[in-house]
């Protein structure tokens, strides 16, 4: 089901929004994360979809149906929580067929849809146990499952795997992403995690101080961040930011004046800084100096100082031999210039012509 929020503001107490003038639509059958620091609003917009809150102004639509005044039962979403809430002293077969129980399905039919859901979330082994049975993962996947008994018209994910382990993360959330496309159900997953939100989406809402940063792919987010904000959020590691200056002069005749006098920072992914000249990929040529280098496995990183500032670069460890002093390149992509405002004004969309 296509989701549609126009104009949608919401404020708890009248006061203050806390979320201003949401514009976006969700395509049918995909799957996007809600992604933002914490009190960024993402719980509050996964709220106003389900029906539990209501906004302070704007239409909220399912496909073309207005469903602001629908209240959270008429809107048929299925929900599930970091705490599972699974009830206890029932099975796992009647946990997931419970929500067919209350809506007075027969036990024949709701048992074999129970069944075919187990298999779907891969626990018809231990339809016997109780929750308390079962490991953190199992549970998910039987609230998972519950929650899609009513063939929902979404499901909706808040903050699911964060009670798991590490590797158990990992694999729920390539199962959540694998559900999704068997069952094709337009799912949102609010998540604070950005690897997560990049492993597991079609496309990525980043929410902070109430309004939407940016909504697109993954990829997109990382390689055309809007603004400045977007571009230290998304990345591991975090993107080296400097301030524009530091480059003016290696940047003359190379980025237009105009732009190069608007700038205020400039940010620099940790890959863009290479030790040798990759000829049309190379913004500019930099010189400077390493001050330390490090390997750890596939980790590499080396420790630069360029004009009086610190860069990282995941490219450059063990280049410096006994001259730390040397010359490296910039390259085109993984290079952004972003005005007072943090707006982007140079690099990702111009360079991806
Ligand atoms: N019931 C409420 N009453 C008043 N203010 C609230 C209520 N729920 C949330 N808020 C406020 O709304 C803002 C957004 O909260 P929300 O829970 O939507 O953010 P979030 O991005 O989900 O954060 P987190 O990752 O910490 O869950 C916060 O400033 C929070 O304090």
């Amino acid at each position: 089901m296509k989701v549609t929020f126009k104009d949608v503001t919401m404020s708890y107490d009248g006061k203050t929004d806390t979320l201003k003038d949401l514009n976006f639509t969700i395509p049918d059958g995909t799957l996007v994360s809600l992604l933002g620091p914490s009190g960024g609003g993402k719980t509050t917009t996964l709220n106003l979809i389900s029906g539990l809150l209501a906004p302070t102004a704007g239409q909220i639509f399912f496909g073309d149906t207005d469903m602001t005044k629908k209240d959270a039962l008429a809107r048929k979403v299925g929900m599930v929580f970091q705490n599972y809430s699974l009830y206890p002293h029932l099975s796992v077969l009647d946990n997931i067929a419970f929500p067919l129980k209350m809506a007075k399905v027969s036990k024949a039919e709701r048992h074999a849809k129970a069944k075919d859901l187990a298999k779907l979330v891969h626990v018809e082994d231990q339809l016997d146990k109780k929750p308390g049975a079962l490991s953190g993962g199992q549970q998910q996947r039987v609230a998972i499952a519950r929650a899609l008994a009513k063939s929902p018209s979404l499901l909706l994910l808040d903050e699911p795997l964060s009670n798991l382990d590490a590797r158990l993360r990992i694999e729920m959330r390539e199962e959540i992403r694998r559900i999704q496309r068997e069952t094709g159900v337009t799912t949102i997953f609010v998540t604070h995690d950005q690897d997560e939100a990049l492993h597991i989406s079609d496309n990525i809402m980043v929410l902070a101080n109430g309004s939407i940063q940016q909504f697109s792919s993954p990829q997109t987010l990382y390689d055309q961040p809007n603004n400045l904000f977007v571009a230290k959020f998304i990345g591991e590691p975090v993107i080296n930011t400097i301030p524009a200056q530091a480059l003016a002069a290696d940047l003359a005749g190379i980025v237009p004046e105009d732009i190069l006098k608007q700038a205020e920072t400039a940010g620099i992914r940790s890959e863009a800084l290479i030790p040798y000249d990759a000829g049309e990929n190379v913004l500019a040529k930099l010189h400077g100096k390493i001050t330390q280098s490090s390997k750890y496995g596939r980790e590499a990183t080396a420790n630069i100082t360029y004009n009086g500032e610190h860069l990282l670069s995941t490219e450059m460890a063990g280049v410096s031999g006994s001259q730390p002093e040397l010359d490296f390149y910039l390259t085109k992509s993984g290079f952004f210039l972003f005005d007072q405002s943090g707006a982007l004004i140079f690099g990702g969309e111009s360079h991806a012509e």
